[in-house]
């Protein structure tokens, strides 16, 4: 890792464009140790375009991605090794219940022995509120259930980054909250890193404490979400001041 300033995740240029032209461009962000950044940004605006690109699911145009220090195009296991991912809809197996979904997923792990193992599933499954359905098959769970099972498949291998692609997908109110205490409480306790995209301001300024505007496939702007506050009521007024200034200069340069 970068120690001078604990730089986890570093993004530099990313341009990652489709066929149709359409994706992310000219993205720059760091995420330093223990942050929790919000992505933000409307539906189409490039949110897991970026996170897939950040994690070598996508080959990527032009730039840079280093995590932990790591390149991801020369050494991408080192760069990847204390990373969760949650991106899209949770890959489950149906047919398996959800602590066997965990094992699964386990024996990509070095876990030094099985009871370790088992503490780390059970562990993960406690997080995400999961443990009393462990035996209940994955094909029988709600949305909600699904994504906190997808929620625990990203935090069991205890990474130091986690990339959580609109992690509130289909949780209830109660799961809302939880997954937030989780998550803050693993950045104050552990120095656990987040990167959460979203397009919820309410939900992101509750939860976290740098926020990323990308809109277009361009990010606007990034700042503390203390000094966003300090200036605005509101993230999501500080999303539509920073969208409209945007598409203003925008409008100017087409005149
Ligand atoms: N495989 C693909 N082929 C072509 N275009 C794509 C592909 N994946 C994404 N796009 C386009 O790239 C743009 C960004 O999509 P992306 O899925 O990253 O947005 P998003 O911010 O995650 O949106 P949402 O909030 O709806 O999930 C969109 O215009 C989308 O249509």
């Amino acid at each position: 890792m970068d120690n001078k300033n604990n730089t986890v995740l570093s993004v530099h240029s990313l341009k990652k464009l489709f066929r149709n032209g359409r994706g992310v461009n000219n993205i720059t962000l760091n995420v330093n140790e223990g942050d929790i950044v919000g992505l933000l940004g409307p539906n189409g605006s490039g949110k897991t375009t970026a996170m897939k690109s950040i994690i070598g699911m996508n080959r990527i145009d032009e730039g840079e991605i280093q995590i932990f220090g790591y390149d991801i195009d020369d050494d991408f296991e080192s760069a990847m090794e204390s990373v969760g991912c949650l991106i899209e809809t949770p890959a489950l197996y149906d047919r398996m219940s959800a602590y066997q979904n965990l094992k699964a997923a386990a024996r990509f792990y070095k876990y030094p022995d099985k009871r370790t193992e088992t503490e780390a599933i059970n562990n993960a499954l406690s997080l995400v509120g999961l443990d009393k359905y462990s035996k209940d098959k994955a094909g029988s769970f709600s949305l909600g259930m699904r994504q906190r099972l997808g929620i625990a498949l990203a935090l069991l291998p205890r990474p130091r980054l986690v990339i959580l692609d609109e992690p509130t997908n289909g949780l209830d109110i109660e799961g809302v909250v939880h997954i937030r205490s989780v998550i803050k409480e693993m950045s104050e306790k552990n120095k656990t890193t987040f990167l959460i995209s979203g397009h919820v301001a309410s939900e992101l300024e509750k939860l976290c404490d740098k926020v990323a505007v990308i809109y277009d496939g361009r990010l606007l702007a990034m700042n503390s979400m203390e000094e966003v506050l300090e200036n605005f009521p509101s993230l999501e007024d500080y999303f539509l001041s920073i969208v409209g200034n945007a598409k203003d200069t925008e409008r100017r340069r087409v005149i």
